[in-house]
């Protein structure tokens, strides 16, 4: 595996131009910052539970993988998601990138 694959390195918080350049795609698709903490943050809502632990699943296989991972809670057909990288106490383009592959599963598990 390529040392990007597995993101080899420091992890560094997003700079402000960074976040400019980074953040509104994943805006559109309904993640937020959060207040009070340096994180992103969506709900997901799935038909059924079946669904949303599919889709759970397949992000825990690629969490794994990347050595990142989400805080997250379910209940039934909802996930909620937030993405925060402790290594630097913020926001990452780890967390960009896990957001990313998450929304891809999203919308082949709806
Ligand atoms: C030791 C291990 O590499 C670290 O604890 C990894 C594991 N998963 C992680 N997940 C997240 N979200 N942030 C991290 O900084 C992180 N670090």
């Amino acid at each position: 595996m390529t040392e990007d694959l597995l993101e080899a390195g420091k992890a560094h918080r997003l700079s402000a131009e960074e976040r400019d350049q980074l953040l509104p795609n994943l805006r559109a698709v309904g993640w937020n910052e959060l207040e009070g903490r340096d994180a992103i943050f969506k709900q997901f809502h799935f038909k059924d539970f079946n669904r949303a632990f599919g889709f759970m699943t397949r992000v825990a296989l690629q969490a794994e993988k990347l050595d990142h991972h989400p805080e997250w809670f379910n209940v039934y057909n909802k996930v909620h998601i937030t993405l925060s990288t402790h290594e630097c106490a913020g926001l990452s383009e780890r967390d960009i990138n896990l957001a990313s592959f998450i929304e891809q599963v999203a919308v082949s598990m709806t």
